[in-house]
């Protein structure tokens, strides 16, 4: 049988993560839990189905159609009961507001290879291509691999976004033939990652310079990015620890991610919660100023990647 990823979203004309027009292939999957992830739907393994609440407008036209009887409301909030739904998705096409969602499709290769190729005439154009990405991507190794090697047939470059914490096995299984790597640093300080893997996070930077070394001693393209989350990171002596890190193991480029709170109502309709609600990004001023560390340090800096 052939093998399947899970994806929970396919985005058409991205213009950030890699070079020119692109075609961002979102897998599901996370083993992080950043407060902050922009996608936190991305963050369970199995699908997941949503209602957000602010679009609602109670009509009941899902609770009357389902054929599973998963859905049922309480004072006008609509509820689903997961362990009957099979995310056949016929609420989700028949919400006239669009307040429902289902993430996650297991799609083959081939599948996602189509929808790419739709906009096959932009890549060659603007020197764009194919950026996978998530949840973290390298937890589907295998399925990685395998949609590379089949862009490399369409002549098509791809970048991989990674928080880079994997086995160094499955790193490069996923990466091996990538043209170009963005390389998740959100900390250097060990006493900092329990905050994004709250389940242990055993060994988080040993991990993650093992597998930046390996890569580098392989001479694949890395570039550092760094989101800055206020309260977290948002110190010139955390960019500082990037670029010394960066001269160590002789990565040119830097890139500096903005806070943005573009995940919030998705953090709310999941149930998460958010915690970032009252934090505020740097002012451009400040940004400035971490971008110009980097390029004192003769450095590459981008700010939003
Ligand atoms: C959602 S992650 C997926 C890839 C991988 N899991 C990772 O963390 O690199 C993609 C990028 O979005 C960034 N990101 C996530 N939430 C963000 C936020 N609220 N503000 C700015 N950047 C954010 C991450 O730092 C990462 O560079
Ligand atoms: S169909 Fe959509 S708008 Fe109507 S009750 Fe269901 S979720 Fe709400
Ligand atoms: S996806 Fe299908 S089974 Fe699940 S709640 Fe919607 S209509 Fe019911
Ligand atoms: S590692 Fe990436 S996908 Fe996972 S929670 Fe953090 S930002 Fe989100």
């Amino acid at each position: 049988m052939e093998r399947t990823g899970k994806v929970f979203n396919i985005e058409k004309f991205h213009i950030h993560d890699g070079e020119g027009i692109r075609t961002a292939v979102f897998l599901k999957g996370c083993h992080l839990q950043c407060p902050w992830c922009s996608n936190p739907e991305s963050q369970k393994t199995g699908n997941e189905i949503v209602v957000f609440d602010n679009l609602c407008t109670a009509c009941l036209r899902c609770e009357n159609l389902c054929p599973q009887k998963a859905i049922y409301h309480i004072e006008n909030r609509i509820r689903t009961n997961t362990t009957l739904c099979n995310f056949c998705g016929k609420c989700v096409e028949m919400c006239p507001t669009s307040a429902r969602q289902i993430y996650g499709e297991d799609m083959t290769v081939a599948e996602v290879i189509r929808e790419v190729m739709e906009d096959e005439i932009y890549y060659a154009r603007s020197g764009g291509g194919v950026t996978v990405t998530g949840g973290e991507p390298l937890l589907q190794a295998e399925f990685v691999q395998e949609l590379i090697a089949a862009c490399r047939s369409e002549y098509l470059s791809v970048a991989v976004e990674t928080c880079g914490i994997v086995s160094w096995d499955k790193m490069w299984m996923g990466l091996e033939n990538a043209d170009e790597i963005l390389l998740d640093i959100k900390t250097t300080d060990p006493q900092k990652t329990v905050v994004i893997m709250p389940n242990g996070s055993d060994d988080y930077i040993g991990v993650l310079r093992n597998n930046i070394r390996k890569l580098r001693q392989k001479d694949k393209n890395v570039i550092f990015r760094c989101p800055i989350i206020p309260g977290f990171n948002d110190t010139k002596s955390h960019v500082m620890s990037v670029v010394i890190w960066a001269k160590e193991f002789d990565v040119q480029r830097i890139d500096l991610l903005p806070f943005h709170q573009f995940g919030r109502h998705k953090h709310r309709a999941l149930g998460l919660g958010y915690v970032m609600e009252d934090k505020k990004q740097l002012q451009n001023e400040d940004m400035e100023n971490l971008k110009s560390l980097i390029e004192r340090a003769d450095l590459t800096c981008i700010v939003g990647g």
